[in-house]
């Protein structure tokens, strides 16, 4: 919630600290972080041509005051701000209405999403850290892997500085969707950009669950055609890890996913009500606290999650047990059992 200017004067006459005060949704500020990397580069150009995005704060370890100063020349209107280390972090996150955060490293060939976790999960843990303290109550999205352990990970950092709000912290799973949405309209004929394809569950392996059967517009399958989509989908990641050889992941349809998905939370904020999935604490299947399923998106971030109910039921139980491993494993890192 944004003060207005008259009570910002008072409070800082009154010698008031003024800490995490969100900006107005008229104007809001998206702080990117990992901002210098392959998807975070993309991702930058794509939210500064985002029209919503009145301030775009970069920041990263690394370069990010050459990824600012090229992207600042963009004829656009979202003002675009560099941060660099850890002494700066509090500042690019500070009153932002949205983060989205891609740090952390990529899959090689041959490693799994999990293979990420020792490298990822200190980093996701210490950036929310800062979050946590520098702004409460900004709205968290999370593409770093392996999403289905560094959100509850985020959770717990959270929880521990007593700030936690489940309707504001989601992992990121529009590629999952992205993906769902070309593959099928390429084997249907469909024109992609009206084909939607629901994906629930998490965002590794079997986890990930396209339902094909809600496809729109209404779209028959055979059983061949499933049982060659779904692990095409399940695995199109690793297809992309495999192609770049050694180069990283996907990058540039992450970078796409990613925009649209922060244009969506925007949006939210903006009083515009829109349903996207997402991995988010759920209890729309029972025996797993982290879900994703379409919900739908607000000024508070998630205002409603809309339920599965789906003839991929079998998928949805297998993925369970799965998904309550990666979770147990985020939580036990910052509870350090
Ligand atoms: N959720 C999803 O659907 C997807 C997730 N990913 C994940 O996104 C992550 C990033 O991938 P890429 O951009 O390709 O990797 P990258 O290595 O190209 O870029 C990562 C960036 O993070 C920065 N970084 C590292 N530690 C940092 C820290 N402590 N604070 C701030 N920045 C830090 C690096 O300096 C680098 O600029 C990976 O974990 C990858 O697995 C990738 C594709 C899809
Ligand atoms: O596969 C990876 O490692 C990156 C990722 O999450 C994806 O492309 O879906």
């Amino acid at each position: 919630m944004a003060l207005p200017a008259k009570s910002l004067a008072s409070a800082a006459a009154n010698g008031l600290r003024l800490v995490s005060v969100r900006n107005s949704s008229s104007q809001p500020k998206v702080a990117l972080l990992g901002a210098s990397g392959g998807i975070g580069q993309p991702l930058g150009l794509l939210l500064k041509q985002d029209p919503l995005v009145a301030h775009l704060a970069l920041y990263d370890v690394v370069n990010t005051p050459g990824v600012a100063a090229d992207l600042s020349h963009i004829d656009s209107k979202a003002k675009v701000t560099a941060h660099t280390g850890a002494a700066e972090l509090h500042a690019a996150v500070k009153d932002a209405d949205v983060i989205v955060i891609p740090a952390g490293v990529p899959r090689k060939p041959g490693m799994t999403r999990d293979d990420l976790f020792n490298t990822n999960a200190g980093i996701v843990r210490d950036l929310v850290e800062t979050i946590a303290k520098a702004a409460p109550k900004a709205l968290i999205a999370i593409i770093t892997n392996p999403v289905n352990s560094t959100v509850p990970i985020a959770a717990e950092v959270l929880k521990k500085n007593g700030v936690y709000d489940k309707r504001r912290l989601f992992g990121v799973t529009t590629l999952d969707v992205v993906r769902s949405q070309a593959f099928v309209a390429e084997l249907k004929g469909h024109d992609a950009t009206k084909t939607v394809v629901p994906v629930v569950g998490g965002h590794a392996g079997i986890t990930i669950i396209p339902l094909l059967s809600q496809t729109k517009p209404s779209t028959k399958f055979s059983d061949e055609e499933i049982a060659k989509l779904t692990p095409r989908i399940q695995d199109a990641g690793t297809e992309v890890v495999n192609a770049k050889a050694g180069a990283g992941s996907a990058t540039l349809s992450m970078a796409l996913a990613g925009a649209r998905f922060a244009n969506a939370l925007v949006r939210g904020i903006k009083g515009d009500k829109n349903v996207q999935c997402a991995y988010v604490e759920s209890d729309a299947v029972k025996g797993v606290q982290y879900f994703s399923t379409p919900v739908e998106l607000g000024p508070n971030g998630v205002e409603k999650i809309l339920g599965v109910t789906s003839y991929e039921q079998k998928l949805i139980d297998a993925s369970v047990a799965e998904l309550n491993k990666n979770i147990e494993k985020g939580v036990a890192f910052v509870k350090g059992k």
